[in-house]
């Protein structure tokens, strides 16, 4: 049968807000603050750990996600590592940190990983918008939007139906859509 409603594990607002917007069309979202431990490694891995972690705790289908900010100049870093850059520098420091660099290009990785419950092994639904870094711009209300730029506006100057419709976020909750028109949930027998 369809999944009714789902649990994302997010102790992120920005996040959840985005997430409501773009699925809670589709199911009912519940959220859990679970402050999940996150290992080092690829997104995919990270996501895919947070997840394994939530479906053992809260025993029911859970989403989690990993966000990352890559500097094609930097070869992928800050990466999955852009919350501590971007709580160490802010996001005039994110921009100078490319200050020597021609290649002013990133790309935003969304990547969302979804488990039915314990002991069932983490599916991903990974999304990518390619930008670049430029001064901040817009207004400082998620992250690090005001820093990046699609054709022309950064996150934070577009309005949130125009953000929810290009971004990583909403290319990788399409994939999931997509998945949740054919799942069908085991019944618990
Ligand atoms: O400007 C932004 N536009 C976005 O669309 C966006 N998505 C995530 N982020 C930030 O990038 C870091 C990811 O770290 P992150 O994925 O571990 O998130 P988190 O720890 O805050 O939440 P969670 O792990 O509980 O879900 C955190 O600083 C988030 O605030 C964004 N900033
Ligand atoms: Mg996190």
């Amino acid at each position: 049968m369809p999944l009714e409603k789902i649990t994302f594990v997010t102790g992120n607002a920005g996040k959840l807000a985005e997430v409501q917007a773009i699925l809670g069309k589709y199911i009912k979202i519940e959220n859990h603050g679970l402050d999940l431990e996150e290992i080092q490694g690829s997104v995919e891995e990270v996501s895919a750990a947070k997840c394994r972690k939530a479906a053992e705790i809260l025993k029911r289908p859970v989403l989690t996600e990993d966000t990352c900010l890559c500097f094609r100049a930097l070869n992928g870093l800050p990466g999955p590592y852009i919350k501590w850059f971007l709580q160490g520098v802010g996001t005039e420091g994110l921009n100078k940190l490319l200050a020597g660099f021609e290649d002013k290009s990133a790309e935003a990785v969304c990547t969302f990983a979804f488990s039915e419950g314990p002991g069932c092994e983490p599916l991903i639904f990974q999304g990518r918008t390619e930008g670049r870094i430029v001064c901040p711009r817009g207004p400082a209300k998620f992250g690090w939007d005001p820093v990046f730029e699609y054709e022309g506006q950064t996150y934070a100057e577009m309005d949130k139906d125009k953000k929810n419709s290009v971004s990583h976020r909403y290319k990788a909750l399409e994939k999931f859509r997509v998945f949740l028109e054919t799942y069908d949930k085991k019944d618990e027998s």
